[in-house]
């Protein structure tokens, strides 16, 4: 018998978290940061969680899917990394749907240094009957009179059995900012990235689809919609030893491909609205 779909919210050492299964799939969610912390399809975990991540609220959850909002990185006016919205606890949208099953989870209103415009941002978390995942962003500006910019990333972090022999493909002809190299622009000319140092690099103008492979395997697919950026991230030796969230060779067993707009921030007049979405399957 097919396991049935649902939707639960459920609390794990006093954080709420909500789980959605069907047949082919699980997820679970914490309205911490509207944090993906895990993705299992047909028995297989996509997503690394570090051993080491803080799951009560403190600081950011290393792994899973962090949402960079309402900034990717130092991409705009704010002090801190990636925005305020992976250090807030999200509000329940509606209620959950067991049948689809899925979630919508609302930024809160909030006071936040370096930021004074009221931009709603709603995620919606949901399986497909084929167990793919799908995360759908909005934001509205609610503003009445002022434009506002903003730059965003799914910060995903995926599970790869050996980062030495993994490879991006899909990003062939497309340029990236190499973080490393003082914001260098360089162009992709291999046919796939590989891993044998740190690589920190925003992609732009990045296609729709995006494979990690591992060997001969395809290990994860990523389907993004809007989004036209992709940062691809492994920190490599010395910068996981400076991370006390991560254990030193855990960098060996994930690779982070985070579907953005940061390369140009997104500029939404009074009252407009954008979305993006990103499939993991
Ligand atoms: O440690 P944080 O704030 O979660 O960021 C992790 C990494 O996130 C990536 O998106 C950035 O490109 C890296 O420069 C950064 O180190």
């Amino acid at each position: 018998m097919p396991r049935p779909s649902m939707a639960e919210l459920i609390h794990v050492d006093g954080m709420q978290v909500v789980r959605l299964s069907n047949a082919e799939a699980s997820a679970e969610v914490y309205l911490y940061g509207a944090h993906v912390t895990s993705y299992v399809r047909r028995g297989v975990p996509k997503l690394f969680l570090s051993d080491l991540a803080a799951l009560d609220g403190s600081a950011p959850i290393r792994g899973g899917i962090p949402v960079c909002f309402p900034q990717f990185g130092k991409r705009g006016p704010m002090a801190v990394q990636h925005g305020f919205a992976r250090r807030v606890v999200w509000e329940l949208g509606g209620a959950l749907d067991a049948a689809t099953p899925s979630v919508v989870l609302r930024l809160p209103p909030g006071e936040h240094a370096d930021w004074d415009y009221r931009l709603g941002c709603l995620l919606k978390v949901a399986l497909e009957v084929d167990g793919t995942l799908v995360c759908h962003m909005t934001v509205h500006n609610e503003e009445s009179e002022r434009a506002c910019s903003f730059s965003t990333a799914l910060h995903a972090y995926f599970c790869t059995p050996d980062i030495e022999k993994t490879r991006i493909s899909g990003l062939q002809g497309t340029t990236y900012i190499d973080q490393l190299a003082g914001g260098a622009v360089v162009e992709e000319y291999p046919d796939k990235v590989e891993f044998l140092s740190e690589v920190d690099r925003i992609y732009s103008g990045v296609p729709s689809k995006i494979m990690i492979e591992c060997g001969d395997n395809l290990v994860s697919e990523l389907e993004l919609e809007t989004f036209c950026d992709a940062i691809v991230w492994n920190p490599h030796v010395e910068k996981s030893r400076g991370m006390a969230d991560l254990p030193d060779d855990a960098w060996k067993g994930f690779v982070c491909v985070e579907p953005a707009v940061a390369v140009q921030p997104v500029v939404l007049g009074a009252g407009e609205h954008w979305a993006a979405i990103l499939r993991i399957r």
